[in-house]
């Protein structure tokens, strides 16, 4: 476990979640300022009921008249049914509050997640970003209701407490020997639970991270007759999660018998107190009533607000994951429209990476592309060419050295700014959720279907799109109208058609598909890269053949780069593997 968290995300110290909570819910001051009276004015009403029943009993015991006591019959009533209102209003009023800054915070961690550095995400790992943006996403929400529950109730708690000074100060006084037990619980629970709720949900996390692992693996998995292994991992992340649970679940029970105690002693002391003051007519009876039933109706809001400990306890440590999100270091969002197009050549100096603690699989490499050049990487497996193709897309930066794009340091573009200039199509194409127009719309999102068809069409998959049961409209991803890999790499192209940036990286395009397909992708490719620079990952020869210049890597280092006749006439690797190819 230890090796899994020692890259995850940061989780945020309780002050600062809270300041980030804070700070999303002051973005709505109306619901702000609206939930504080509703809130107020419904325990106001609450004290009311109780307060106007002493008075009743007080008529009976004094014998008063049938109208009198048919008036505060009526007062209890309708004072009663305004307050059930306004309790409904109040806790309306803080949800909605409360969710729309939840919203607000949600946005913020995703936004903050899809623009974080790809290899900080990789490092932390899949499940951890995963089960924040959706687990820990989920219980800060549901908390929400819970939370609007905790606010009207302390409002509660606090006008109760005036309405009991109100009836008789040494009432209150009894009232107060609640507040030492409570004290003592809380000092001995809060922090227990902080730590066992972070435990738990810490847990959870592991948990998620090692399915996602095995179930990304899955084939690596079946390969390697891992089956048995892979399902103890998950089998003991599983019971170290379930043991935290329990851990959590007993600290909490154990707090919930001392609120039952709390509760036992001071209800024990408004009676005795009540009792000696109307045997010494200090008190009346309807006044030491109203002071039972005060206080029966102060256990609702009381031990929600101290039972809630444990839920807002356990959202708090979902709250600090979450917010954790936001502390990690991200390139600011670029508004300024900057021009795409514009001198569009590459220059890598002294380009050399290694993956984490891993060797150097890149080594001191440099090389200028001309604008509008087209350079084919290739090389045997492992070379080097996907990583140093990466780099030069910025996919993640180098361990060392310098890459520019179009004359600028690839470190000084912005995100948005990277992506127009540079389109990177991986060997992993991802076919988004959604139809197919939307999937290509990511690129552009002002597309008309008029230039999706001629994306589609420059690519070649204007004929297999034509023959969809919706066309465009068809829904892809997961669980939809199938893909084959040729599709989605063919798609993955119209993309960058559509995104139309100056310089293109295309890591093995055409690899993924059988002959017949892998030709089509190659034309397809071809097309991507006309007019614009390129770098071409490619293992099928015909494709660097057809490049301007071609690159041969090996251990990490360019070992022979011309124009590929040239290469061949020179009779060295290129020529061995153009020669082998032919054959
Ligand atoms: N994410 C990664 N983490 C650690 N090591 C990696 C990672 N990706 C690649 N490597 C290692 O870096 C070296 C170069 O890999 P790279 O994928 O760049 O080579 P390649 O020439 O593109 O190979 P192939 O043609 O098989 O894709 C290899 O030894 C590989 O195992």
């Amino acid at each position: 476990m230890s090796g899994l968290t020692s890259t995850m995300l940061p989780v945020a110290t309780g002050r600062a979640a809270l300041a980030t909570f804070w700070r999303a819910l002051r973005r709505h001051p109306m619901f702000g300022w609206a939930s504080i009276a509703a809130s107020l004015a419904a325990s106001a009403a609450a004290v009311v009921v109780p307060l106007l029943l002493g008075r009743l009993v007080d008529l009976v015991v004094a014998g008063g008249t049938t109208r009198s006591l048919l008036l505060t019959s009526a007062w209890i009533l309708g004072v009663g049914f305004a307050g059930a209102v306004l309790t409904g209003a109040a806790r309306w009023l803080v949800t909605e509050w409360g969710m729309r800054a939840c919203a607000d915070l949600r946005e913020e961690v995703l936004d903050h997640a899809l623009r974080m550095d790809s290899a900080r995400l990789e490092s932390a790992g899949s499940g951890d970003v995963a089960s924040r943006v959706t687990d820990d996403v989920e219980q800060v929400t549901d908390s929400i209701q819970l939370a609007a529950g905790v606010f009207t109730a302390l409002v509660t708690v606090v006008v109760t407490f005036v309405g009991f000074t109100a009836l008789d100060w040494r009432i209150a006084v009894a009232f107060l020997v609640v507040f030492p037990v409570y004290a003592l619980s809380l000092r001995r629970f809060v922090p227990a639970a902080k730590r066992l709720y972070a435990a738990e949900r810490q847990a959870a996390a592991v948990r998620t991270q090692r399915l996602l692992t095995t179930f990304g693996g899955v084939r690596t998995v079946h390969a390697y007759g891992m089956e048995q292994r892979q399902s103890q991992r998950v089998e003991q992340a599983s019971q170290e999660a379930a043991d935290a649970r329990l851990r959590a679940v007993r600290g909490f029970l154990w707090f919930a018998n001392m609120m039952n105690y709390a509760e036992a002693i001071g209800l024990t002391a408004v009676l005795l107190t009540g009792f000696l003051l109307v045997r010494a007519g200090d008190s009346s009876v309807g006044d030491v009533t109203a002071a039972a039933l005060l206080f029966h109706r102060l256990f609702g809001p009381l031990g929600m607000l101290l039972i809630s400990f444990n839920d807002i306890q356990s959202a708090g440590a979902a709250l600090a994951r979450l917010v954790g999100v936001t502390e990690v270091d991200v390139p600011a969002q670029r508004t300024a429209e900057t021009p795409t197009r514009g001198p569009a050549g590459v220059t890598a100096k002294s380009v050399s990476h290694r993956y984490a603690a891993g060797p150097t699989v890149v080594h001191d490499v440099s090389i200028e592309i001309a604008d509008g050049e087209s350079l084919a990487i290739v090389g045997a497996s492992g070379a080097g060419k996907t990583t140093f193709a990466a780099i030069l897309g910025g996919v993640f930066p180098a361990t060392e050295g310098a890459v520019w794009l179009g004359g600028r340091l690839i470190d000084d573009l912005g995100p948005d700014e990277l992506r127009r200039t540079v389109g990177v199509v991986t060997q992993e194409v991802h076919v988004f959720a959604g139809t197919l127009a939307d999937d290509l719309r990511l690129a552009a999102p002002h597309a008309t279907d008029e230039q999706l068809h001629a994306a589609l069409r420059l690519v070649g998959a204007h004929g297999w799109v034509a023959a969809l049961p919706d066309g465009l409209a068809t829904p892809v991803g997961d669980g939809e109208h199938p893909l084959t890999p040729g599709q989605a790499q063919q798609l993955a192209l119209a993309r960058i058609v559509l995104l139309d940036p100056p310089i293109v990286v295309l890591d093995e395009a055409s690899a993924e598909a059988g002959s017949a397909g892998a030709q089509q992708l190659e034309l397809a490719s071809q097309a991507v890269i006309r007019g614009r620079t390129a770098i071409v990952v490619a293992h099928r020869l015909t494709q660097a053949h057809a490049c301007d210049r071609v690159a041969v890597m090996s251990g990490g280092r360019i070992v022979e780069l011309g124009r590929p006749d040239d290469l061949v006439a020179a009779g060295g690797r290129y020529a061995e593997l153009w020669a082998a190819w032919r054959r």
